[in-house]
């Protein structure tokens, strides 16, 4: 465990919660952070029954032989040196998202990682939540909803920005903000998971048109239509800090045979999903629906437990990378935001 903030704090309470039925037991070895007194009352909130050795570094963590696998929980624009720190002493590693900046620093973490052998993935939790796998399954393979022709995602938080203490990461172009990269790439994952065909070519980087919006140099609303090359498949991913979004409809997707709207708090933590037949048009030109049929997935904890298990059960395997987020979607993804970036005309001093 590195760094103390808040996904940090989100991450561990839910590693430790009560699980008898879990296939893994996951044990919070020791935490690395600037300040250790915060270390320690962190763990005493958020792990109090688990004895972290808490150091005042995190080469101390990496340096820690009980420590299996180091997960990152630093402000992106950190990413890439926290991860080859970690790689260089021969630990697995698991990232918070973004992964990195752009899709070049991440194929350099993804080169060291593969000389010197060890296992590394995003922490894209959204695809690790059974919510997600179900809603796949529906689309694509039970084919549900019919043929998909079309994919909406918004995912709206407000943040003032121009009042945060510059020392934020929301706050400073420097340290990778913009709402793209930290909340944007969820709504983005929804389309391309909703989209994806089993097409080799669909799986390649879709054609893209964007927009993006800054006050000063720090991006607040972003807005991307993404074109499919084989099947002509729509999405429009959307994110903004200027306001809170609608936790009815967090992503909808459409077929010809009906649409999925997804519902929870924002797309990074749905609870549920309704799978409605098609719109039809009844007496007096009213617009109508059938009833839909809920999925409710609702779960103790925030849902970072599916993902700790899944890694945890990827790593005991022997395998080097996540078998729910390959490094090819990580890089796919930062590739889709760099080019989101380059129309819309965000920079980052790594790009
Ligand atoms: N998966 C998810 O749902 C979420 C993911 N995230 C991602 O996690 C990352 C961190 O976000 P969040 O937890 O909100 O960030 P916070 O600002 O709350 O915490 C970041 C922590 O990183 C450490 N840190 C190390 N170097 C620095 C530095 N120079 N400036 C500031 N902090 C530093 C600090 O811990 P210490 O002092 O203890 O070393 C700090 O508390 C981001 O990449 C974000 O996109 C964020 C929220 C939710
Ligand atoms: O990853 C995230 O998801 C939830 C948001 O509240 C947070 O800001 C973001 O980093």
């Amino acid at each position: 465990m590195k760094a103390t903030g808040k996904i940090s704090s989100w991450y561990v309470a839910d590693l430790v919660l009560s699980r008898p039925e879990a296939k893994v037991r996951h044990i919070v070895e020791a935490i690395g952070t600037s300040d250790v007194n915060r270390g320690r009352s962190f763990a005493q909130q958020y792990c109090p029954k688990e004895t972290p050795r808490i150091y005042g570094s995190y080469e101390e963590v990496y340096q820690d032989p009980n420590v299996d696998i180091v997960y990152i929980g630093t402000p992106h624009a950190f990413h890439k040196n926290n991860c080859l720190d970690a790689i260089a002493a021969g630990k697995h590693v698991l990232c918070e998202k973004p992964f990195t900046i752009n899709a070049r620093e991440a194929r350099e973490v993804f080169e060291a990682a593969r000389e010197k052998g060890v296992f590394i993935a995003e922490a894209m939790w959204l695809r690790h939540r059974p919510l997600a796998i179900e809603l796949q399954r529906l689309l694509h393979q039970e084919k549900a909803i019919g043929e998909i022709f079309q994919a909406t995602s918004h995912f709206g938080s407000e943040i003032d920005i121009p009042n945060l203490p510059l020392d934020k990461y929301y706050r400073q172009n420097s340290m990778g903000a913009g709402s793209l990269l930290d909340i944007g790439i969820y709504a983005l994952t929804w389309i391309v998971l909703s989209l994806d065909s089993e097409l080799e070519a669909d799986r390649a980087k879709p054609k893209i048109l964007a927009a993006q919006t800054h006050w000063e140099d720090v991006e607040i609303t972003s807005t991307a239509i993404l074109q499919y090359p084989s099947t002509g498949r729509q999405g429009i991913a959307t994110s903004t800090t200027m306001a809170i979004g609608n936790p009815d409809l967090l992503a909808r997707v459409h077929g010809t045979a009906g649409s999925i709207e997804v519902h929870g708090s924002c797309p990074s933590a749905p609870d549920s999903f309704t799978l409605y037949p098609s719109f039809n048009m009844g007496a007096g030109d009213k617009v109508f629906r059938g009833e839909g049929k809920k999925y409710d997935f609702s779960a103790p904890g925030r849902g970072f437990q599916y993902q700790a298990d899944n890694i945890a059960l990827d790593v005991l395997s022997g395998r080097l990378e996540s078998s729910i987020v390959p490094q090819s979607e990580t890089i796919r993804t930062m590739e889709i935001m760099d080019e989101i970036r380059r129309q819309g005309g965000t920079r980052y001093p790594s790009d």
